[in-house]
């Protein structure tokens, strides 16, 4: 039945998300990025994203297929790379993000092709 075929979809998400989200121990991505106390952000970042919007979407059911999880996830970090200079703690903390996520994500990937 449909609601059994996608029950493993949400859950896996879950999984995932929680899974990516512990690689932030600085909890930088916890949150949008704070306007007031970044008021140029919107200036070069057009589509903010973080791991809190990511979590609504995923309960509002906004994504159908991991890759489009995934495809919020590059763009967080891609904000990330994009607003802050190289020699930042946030930088850094993108490219950390950007390569423990693809481990996370790959195995996600082999799993969700296995729940059909
Ligand atoms: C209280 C001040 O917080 C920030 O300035 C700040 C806090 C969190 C941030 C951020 C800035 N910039 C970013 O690119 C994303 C990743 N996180």
């Amino acid at each position: 039945a449909l609601e059994l075929q996608l029950t493993p979809a949400l859950v896996l998400f879950r999984s995932t998300l929680n899974q990516l989200q512990e690689k932030d121990v600085a909890q930088i991505f916890a949150q949008p990025v704070n306007l007031k106390e970044v008021p140029d952000y919107l200036e070069f970042i057009s589509q903010p994203m973080d791991f809190s919007t990511m979590r609504a979407k995923l309960e509002a059911h906004a994504y159908r297929t991991l890759t489009e999880l995934e495809g919020d996830f590059n763009l967080m970090v891609a904000n990330c790379l994009r607003y802050n200079a190289k020699d930042t703690v946030f930088h850094r903390a993108a490219v950390r993000l950007r390569d423990l996520g693809g481990a996370v994500l790959r195995h996600a990937h082999r799993q969700a092709h296995s729940t059909g």
